[in-house]
């Protein structure tokens, strides 16, 4: 996947998030898009992602050496967000089994294989609204990173993690960079560490008329 961005900008109502953002993502690279509260990332992410529409300037996708729409690129992608939900009434198991419909797993992972992976054997049969904030937050990063998709795009990836679960992020994530287009959307080291580059969202803040 190489993503392409040309004096890309994006404002709410009458403020200007950020502007004038020329930049190229390509797989095989991992990205780090930091910058204090408030300062764009999640806004970024969601523009790369599709969700969301930039104000000005153009965002160019290419797969394979070919062009892939906007609408397309959901297929391409998982992505990790702290206001994405995953489906409370569900058991694990039942989750994992809703998700694979739509999104399989890397290299042939199995339901079983994800749930080992993601240290909760114990919980397979209990429903993700009675999972602890931790719990929830590993098994939507574990449905990012295990999906079959060659951009996976991160927003405050370790959210309620504790250390151990900082640990098991760190360790799943760089296992599974290879070939792939990774972003993340943070202002935690630890977070982005493995990271290959760096994006500042504030440079392309607009400085206000004196
Ligand atoms: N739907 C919206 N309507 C109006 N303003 C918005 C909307 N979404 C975000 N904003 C504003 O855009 C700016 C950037 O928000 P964004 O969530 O992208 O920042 P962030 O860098 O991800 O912040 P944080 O680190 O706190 O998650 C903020 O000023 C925010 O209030």
């Amino acid at each position: 996947m190489l993503i392409n961005l040309k004096d890309l900008g994006k404002r709410y109502n009458y403020e200007w998030i950020f502007r004038n953002l020329t930049y190229t993502f390509e797989s095989g690279t991992s990205y780090a898009i930091l910058g204090h509260n408030g300062s764009g990332k999640s806004t970024l992410l969601t523009i790369i992602a599709g969700h969301n529409l930039a104000s000005e300037g153009k965002l160019d996708y290419t797969f394979a050496g070919k062009p892939v729409v906007a609408d397309e690129v959901y297929r391409h992608l998982s992505l990790t967000a702290p206001y994405l939900e995953v489906v409370e009434e569900f058991t694990l198991l039942e989750m994992l089994d809703f998700h694979t419909r739509f999104k399989p797993l890397r290299q042939n992972l199995s339901t079983s294989g994800l749930i080992d992976r993601m240290g909760l054997q114990r919980s397979k049969n209990k429903f993700v609204k009675d999972f602890s904030s931790g719990m929830k937050q590993r098994l939507k990063l574990g449905l990012a990173i295990y999906s079959s998709s060659s951009m996976l795009l991160l927003d405050e990836p370790t959210t309620n993690l504790d250390q151990e679960g900082v640990a098991w992020y760190q360790e799943h994530v760089t296992q599974n960079k290879e070939g792939r287009l990774i972003i993340v959307g943070s202002n935690i080291q630890h977070e982005y560490s493995f990271c290959d580059q760096q994006l500042r969202i504030s440079d392309y803040h607009v400085l206000p008329r004196k």
